[in-house]
Parts: structure tokens; sequence; C-alpha cells
């Protein structure tokens, strides 16, 4: 079965932005693709961007689409095997997925990590599980650590505004009041390490994401010396993970600023705090590409779901 849960299942990464890029200018070439073939969205976490881009995405396929909160809305899933089912669970991941894979063609799952602990998150008994018990294709639309729906726009967008064959591309690690997930950092991690680029992270002392998924890239911890000369200025926060899922401080001087950025663009997956994460000027003004990156959603789902199809 064809699944799509992380940034390895892109078979081509070059080939798949290409693609991307010629659908955007023709979304509708394969409205057939998926027509009576149905697409179930499975949130247990919110959502703006994954879940109305998968929808248009599915829809410029000729799909049918299903949306259910199932955080909110569904009964409490349990995945540990062989548990005795006295307490707060009601139905169990064997069932779900089979179940809900009789209605579907594929089903996508957004399901985030509670960040206390942090083998159980890396387990992603969500994601996981479905993979595991779904009879149909599983998408994911960020799991406890990866994000690659984000990443593959993300390098669709860094095509779209690369100056040149070779950027210096910066994943910069911002303050937030929040402890959030590091899915985003990955998975944006694991797709720059597929690109041709010169790719630097910068974070404080504390926020070292997981050093298997860092492994063979540059890590400075001084911002400024790392934005120097840099074409594409990633921005993003997220909790410590040798202290797991804790925020260590939440030091303004790492904020991004039209100064520090100069004349780099601006990226960022949103939803962003403004003036935490990043001030108001770079947000408004001409060199920041998130509203881009949020087109770009539609078009990586577009191309995931159309490989999927393809090979149904
Ligand atoms: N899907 C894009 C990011 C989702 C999530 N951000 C958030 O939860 C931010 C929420 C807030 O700012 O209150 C994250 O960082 O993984
Ligand atoms: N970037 C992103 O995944 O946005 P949502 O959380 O709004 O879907």
């Amino acid at each position: 079965m064809r699944h799509f849960l992380s940034v390895n299942d892109i078979e081509s990464l070059p080939d798949w932005v290409d693609e991307a890029i010629t659908l955007k200018q023709n979304p509708y070439q394969f409205e057939d693709l998926g027509k009576r073939k149905t697409v179930c969205l499975l949130f247990f976490n919110n959502s703006l961007r994954t879940r109305l881009s998968t929808q248009k995405a599915a829809m410029n396929l000729g799909m049918e689409v299903m949306i259910m909160n199932f955080g909110s809305e569904s009964w409490v899933l349990e995945y540990q095997d062989g548990s005795v089912m006295d307490q707060g669970t009601s139905e169990h991941i064997k069932e779900a997925a089979q179940v809900v894979s009789q209605y579907c063609d594929i089903v996508a799952i957004r399901a985030f990590p509670d960040l206390k602990d942090r083998e159980k998150d890396e387990a992603e008994e969500v994601l996981s599980g479905f993979a595991e018990y779904a009879t149909v294709p599983v998408v994911n639309m960020e799991s406890s650590t990866g994000h690659p729906l984000q990443a593959l726009a993300d390098a669709i967008t860094l095509a779209e505004h690369t100056p040149k064959a070779r950027p210096k591309v910066v994943l910069s690690w911002a303050p937030h009041p929040k402890a959030l997930p590091h899915a985003v950092a990955n998975s944006f991690t694991q797709m720059m390490k597929l690109q041709d680029a010169e790719f630097i992270i910068t974070h404080p002392k504390g926020y070292e994401l997981n050093p298997k998924i860092t492994q063979g890239c540059q890590i400075e911890y001084n911002q400024e010396k790392a934005l120097k000369d840099a074409d594409f200025v990633y921005v993003k926060n997220w909790s410590s993970y040798t202290n797991y899922g804790k925020v260590l401080h939440q030091d303004l001087n790492w904020t991004m600023t039209q100064q520090k950025l100069g004349q780099a663009k601006f990226m960022h997956c949103l939803p962003v705090r403004r003036n935490v994460v990043v001030e108001d000027a770079v947000l408004d003004g001409n060199n920041s590409l998130v509203i881009n990156q949020a087109l770009n959603r539609t078009f990586s789902a577009q191309i995931v779901l159309k490989k999927i199809l393809e090979a149904l």
C-alpha cells in the first residue's frame, strides 16, 4: 500500500516539485482521476491550511471529501494491544481504522504530539496505528514528528523563488509562548537534505532538534552569523527536544526582524504569532513568502493524492 507518512515517501523531490509547478498552471488536468474516489480527512487537532488545501487538492482531482474532527467528535481511541478497556477509551484503533477504510479510498490524519513523553510521541501511535490497520493508503497531515505535506509545499516555494542554483537557506528558531511540536522543523530539515543548498540551522543552546534528523547539518548558535547572506530564512518555534516539550525561555532577541532579514526571503508555515515570532514589517513586506507557501499546500497535497490514486 502506498502511504505518505514522511518526507522519505517522496520518491524524487525534484520530479515531484516540477510536477507540482506544472499542475499549478493547470490544476484540473487530472479532474477525472479521482472520480468516485473518496478521501477521508481526520483531524485530532485544529487546522486552517491543511484542512482547506487538502480538500481543495482532492476536489481538483475530482474526488469526494469527508472531513471529521475526530479528536472532539469521535470515540476516544485505544492504541495498546491487549489492553483491558475499562478506563477512558471506547474503541480500539484496530476496529476504527478498518471501519474508516470501508468508507473511503484514502485516509488522511492530523495528530499532534502531547509533548510529555518523547518515546510515546516518537511511536506515532495514531498515524502508525492507522497505517498498520487501515486497508487504504494513509496520508500524514502533520503527526507527532513530521509534516511532510508542508515540507513539500516549502520545496515548491523554494524552487519558485530561488535566485541561484545553490541558495543559502537558514532555519531559525523563534520565541513562542506555547510549547510547540518539532514536526515542521523536522520535515523541513529532512527536505533540505534532499536539496542542493547551503543549509544552516540556528537556535539557542538547549533547542537542538533530534540529532538523528539534523545529522550532517550545519548548526550555528549565533543567529546573526547564521543569517549572513541568506537567500531564504525559514522561521519556526519548537520546544526543547532534549528537555522534552519544555519552553526553556522566550528570548525575544530571536524574533525575526526586517533588519536581521535584510534581502532574504522570509518563510513560515503559519499560523504565526505576530511580533513574537516575527515582526509586522516582515510579514507585511515584499520579502514574505508565507502566502505563497500556503497556496502551494494545495499543490503539494494534489501531487501526493495523484500519486496515490495512480497506484490504487
Ligand atoms: N501546522 C502548522 C503548525 C502547527 C503547530 N503550531 C501551533 O500549534 C501554533 C499554535 C499557536 O500559535 O497557538 C506546530 O507548530 O506544529
Ligand atoms: N501550515 C499548516 O499546517 O497550517 P494549519 O495548521 O492551519 O493546517
